[in-house]
């Protein structure tokens, strides 16, 4: 051993090893073009800082972030290549339309596993072409047409939730959201329900294993090739090991078969007099596409695409449901005046619900303070250099950033900033209310609150799905608190508001590890 320690072609590899290293390290440290950009030593130098804090500390990078601007001021180098911005006037700057090239990180989107699908994809131009085949699917008006399909989920929903809640059974909300928010998808996007309100307890196991690919969206950023190596795995292996899986991948076969389908589907001569015309799924959608070239109608394609609808639509949607109804539960005075403005109406559409005050004050409180995602989201301007420019405790900072630095913005860090929410802690609907006698300025305090609502992101890459979430969190609450609506009956039980509060942050925000989840029983449900 000894003898081969001082080989001298092990010293020559030990040399070129070392030189390497300290080559890298200059550069990190003097080269690169976010240099001279404040922050630690040792973010700049590598990422196994962030490493530390996202999969060591479980998710906790985002908090270290927030000190660090403490630190540092409102621009700070958070890892070899990309800045980090806390400044809620700068979002727009960031997150803009198609009219600037914007891309996103190769690092970050990767997280997701899914290259094919837009969420994945990196470059501006295949971004805008893969995105245009789901904007008309997810309009604002396709969404009314699939009202219907929304409500008999939710009905569902609900008379599955009350016969299971029998007896004074406990509730876990959690679960049921998860359950609820994949089902949808299911019947709007592909045509059928995966089934999982009707399976025991609402199948607890879904929710975790879409928390627990969320929590491994942090490992596939640092080692991109974990995934290759798991895709080459047999799935019947991979379930050994995390059964879970087994219904990932038993959804995966259902949407492959989906695809084939309707790829037979549209060729068919009476096709647009089918039955598909009225309810065309997202993958009639895409295969129909006008715009759409061949390479980007491969299966393998349509299955990421499809994919990602599920993992992007069930969490975010099941979090700030879960969020929504644990505010609500919690305060009688929010609770009393949601129910009055329920009981006023004739109708409970989703027309009718979208213009009602207290409930678009409640569902907008809601999204505040479940953010949405809780992973900060980088985009590269290629072209374009950004000019940053700020006074904060009298101290003037100005950077101008160099085109193809990766840039990124914390959602939540705007939502709880006490500058823009008072208490930002604090669930509290009524800060959303313009009242009729206000005055210019609190005019324009209201105006800067929906301004910096932003749990959907903004620019090119903003959510696909929006006004699906919306129809669901209008339809949803609506139905639960409505004059015969189940929320009326229900009482938190041993659920206090850490197990809604995100303290990681896993992509998708999550309460601490361990919480029994957001549980509630019925009263007189017997
Ligand atoms: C309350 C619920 C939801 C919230 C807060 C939310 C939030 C977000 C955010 C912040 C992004 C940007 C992610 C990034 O830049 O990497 C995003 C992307 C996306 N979301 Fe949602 N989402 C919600 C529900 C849904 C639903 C129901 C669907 C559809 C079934 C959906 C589909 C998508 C897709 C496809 C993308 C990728 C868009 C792209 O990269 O062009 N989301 N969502």
């Amino acid at each position: 051993m000894e003898s081969f320690l001082i080989s001298p072609s092990f010293l020559v590899a030990a040399c070129a090893a070392l030189i390497y290293i300290v080559a890298g390290a200059f550069r990190r440290l003097f080269l690169s073009p976010v240099a001279q950009f404040p922050g630690p030593t040792l973010a700049a130098l590598t990422f196994w800082y962030e490493f530390y804090y996202d999969v060591l500390c479980k998710g906790r990078y985002t908090w270290k972030i927030q000190e660090l601007h403490e630190l540092y001021g409102p621009v700070v180098r958070i890892n070899p290549h990309e800045l980090h911005i806390f400044d809620p006037a700068f979002y727009d700057s960031v997150y803009v339309g198609p009219s600037r090239r914007t891309d996103k990180w190769a690092y970050s989107a990767r997280m997701f596993g899914t290259s094919l699908a837009a969420v994945g994809t990196t470059g501006h131009e295949l971004h805008r072409l893969r995105r245009s085949a789901l904007n008309g699917f997810f309009s604002k008006r396709s969404i009314s047409k699939l009202e219907p399909t929304i409500q008999r989920v939710i009905e569902h929903a609900c008379h599955q939730l009350q016969s299971r809640g029998l007896n004074g059974r406990i509730l876990d909300l959690r679960n049921f959201f998860a359950a609820f928010s994949a089902d949808v998808i299911g019947e709007v996007a592909f045509g059928s329900g995966y089934g999982l309100l009707d399976k025991p307890d609402f199948e607890p196991g879904w929710q975790k294993l879409m928390m627990d690919l969320s929590r491994a969206t942090h490992l596939m950023k640092q080692f991109p090739w974990a995934y290759s190596i798991l895709n080459s795995i047999p799935p019947y292996l991979v379930s050994l090991v995390h059964p879970l899986t087994k219904r990932l991948f038993d959804i995966r076969s259902d949407v492959h078969l989906k695809i084939e389908q309707t790829r037979v589907s549209i060729k068919e001569p009476n096709y647009l007099g089918a039955k598909e015309k009225e309810n065309p799924t997202v993958l009639h959608s895409i295969l129909s596409s006008p715009n759409l070239p061949t390479p980007e109608l491969t299966t393998p394609r349509l299955e990421d695409e499809a994919f990602t609808l599920l993992g992007a639509g069930t969490i975010t949607t099941a979090h700030t449901l879960t969020s929504i109804l644990y505010y609500i539960l919690a305060s009688p005075v929010i609770r009393f005046q949601l129910e009055a403005e329920l009981s006023a109406q004739q109708s409970l559409g989703l027309k009718v619900l979208e213009h009602l005050p207290y409930l678009t004050a409640v569902i907008s409180e809601g999204l505040r303070l479940s953010f949405g995602v809780s992973h900060r989201l980088p985009r590269v301007s290629p072209d374009t250099a950004l000019n940053y420019h700020n006074t904060i405790d009298g101290k003037q900072h100005d950077y101008t950033i160099p085109p193809s630095v990766p840039i990124s913005m914390t959602q939540m860090f705007t939502h709880l900033d006490p500058t823009i929410y008072a208490s930002p802690h604090t669930f509290k609907p009524s800060r959303w209310l313009a009242s009729t006698c206000a005055t210019d300025e609190e005019k324009e305090e209201l105006r800067l609150r929906k301004q910096h609502l932003i749990p959907f992101s903004k620019g090119t890459r903003m959510c696909a799905g929006m006004y699906l979430a919306y129809a669901e969190l209008y339809l949803m609450v609506g139905a639960l608190f409505a004059p015969d609506g189940l929320g009326r009956k229900m009482k938190l039980f041993e659920t206090s508001v850490e197990d809604v509060e995100c303290v990681h942050d896993f992509f998708n925000p999550s309460p601490k590890l361990g919480s029994k989840g957001m549980r509630v029983v019925l009263e007189n449900n017997f």
